[in-house]
């Protein structure tokens, strides 16, 4: 395999496994798709596309996340700065008291919720907060509180752009980058978080597992001031694998890149300039790559002889195109499952509910569960409802 990747990876600038490529298609085909699903967002034609994932408007191919320098030498690299591990690691207590606080105000008064629109609405308010910055009433209480100087936002950070000829960007293109960012960022981690929550109600070994590295951290944080930092994030580690196997088990996205030379794969012409788009869910039930691929397995992460060969786990792509928001995510899902799995239990209210592609992995009816609240560490405390006779 590895021969056949070095033999294609020099045509291709998004190089990717190819193992699990399925082939289709040409840009009328993805537009068809983002014209239909986002562009009503904008009200605008399909954008010219070149390279990469760029999901709305104008702006096409300058999306400015992105870890590649799509729009000139300065400007990705002070944007994309905001999602590096450093800046988003000084973040985790800030994150910490959004999700608290949004989970507090979707759970009020309930014992059964509905998983997908919860975790929608809670990661949707963490990226705003990336987005918009903080709030200015708590911008200026922390600031009193003597606390570090308010992290970047992007919207600022926008702002400040310019380009080779100093011209800042257009009021378009903010808005393509924003949307964009935000559909990138909040519907993922919310499909992967209710997965989890579905894989967890019916997985008790994993369940168990998980609760008690949660609980190992809750006693180092006794008697200090509660709040979580990223070396709270790192000590979870079983709690990532599970995440990370769940998205090898199903992983959320599709991605493409396009060719940039004729070439071939498995016996089909692939013309330059077409786009190529893969899926990761063949690749990763490949018993080739993954022992006991069907297996829900998460040590398979933690065990170096087991580690798979490059661009084969690819949940957040690979290459230059790769996601830039892998580090917040794997954040901000460790802090919202920690938050769910040491205050409670949850069941689900249809059991075995089937998933549907649409094109992301959903569970159908929205995953809706009963929580059991547990008594003893009830962060729901605050409401007493959630508290009581319930576990
Ligand atoms: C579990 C969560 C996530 C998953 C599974 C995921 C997955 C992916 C994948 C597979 C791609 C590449 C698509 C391709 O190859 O064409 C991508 C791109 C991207 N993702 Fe994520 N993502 C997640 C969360 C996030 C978050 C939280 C952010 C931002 C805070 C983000 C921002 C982006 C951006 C900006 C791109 C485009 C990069 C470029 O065009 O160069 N993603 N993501």
């Amino acid at each position: 395999m590895e021969s056949l990747l070095s033999r294609i990876e020099p045509f291709f600038t998004f190089q990717q496994p190819l193992l699990a490529v399925v082939l289709v298609t040409l840009l009328a085909l993805l537009g068809g798709y983002y014209r239909f699903r986002v562009f009503p967002l904008l009200g605008k034609k399909l954008p010219p596309r070149s390279l990469g994932f760029p999901l709305v408007g104008q702006a096409g191919n300058k999306f400015i996340f992105s870890a590649n320098d799509a729009l000139g030498s300065n400007q990705p690299v002070s944007v994309a700065r905001i999602l590096r591990p450093e800046s988003i690691q000084r973040f985790v207590g800030e994150m910490d008291a959004i999700v608290k606080e949004q989970l507090l105000q979707e759970l009020k008064g309930k014992d059964s919720v509905q998983v997908v629109t919860m975790m929608k609405k809670v990661t949707f308010k963490v990226t705003c907060s990336l987005v918009f910055g903080l709030p200015e009433e708590r911008r200026k209480k922390e600031m009193e509180e003597g606390k570090e100087a308010p992290r970047e936002d992007v919207i600022s950070s926008f702002l400040n752009l310019r380009d080779e000829e100093d011209q800042s960007l257009t009021k378009d293109e903010m808005i393509d980058n924003i949307v964009s960012m935000i559909i990138a960022s909040h519907d993922t981690s919310a499909i992967v978080l209710s997965l989890l929550l579905r894989h967890l109600a019916g997985d008790t070994h994993v369940y168990e597992a998980v609760l008690e590295e949660q609980t190992e951290i809750s006693k180092t944080k006794e008697g200090k001031d509660g709040m979580l930092r990223w070396s709270d994030v790192e000590k979870m580690k079983y709690t990532w694998r599970v995440a990370q196997e769940l998205m090898r088990v199903t992983p959320p996205v599709f991605g493409n890149f396009k060719s940039t030379k004729d070439t071939s794969f498995g016996g089909f012409d692939i013309p330059k300039g077409w786009q190529v788009f893969w899926i990761a869910c063949a690749t990763h039930m490949d018993e080739k790559i993954f022992e006991e691929p069907e297996k829900f397995d998460p040590s398979r992460f933690g065990n170096p002889s087991k580690s798979a060969p490059p661009y084969t786990y690819i949940p957040f792509g690979a290459g230059p195109r790769a996601c830039p928001g892998v580090d917040f995510a794997r954040i901000e899902m460790m802090l919202i499952l920690r938050h769910l799995i040491i205050n409670s239990k949850w069941t689900e209210l249809i059991p075995d509910e089937a998933i549907t592609r649409e094109p992301m992995p959903y569970p159908a009816m929205g995953l809706p569960i009963k929580l059991h609240p547990r008594k003893d560490i009830c962060w729901f405390n605050v409401i007493p409802s959630l508290c009581t006779e319930q576990n």
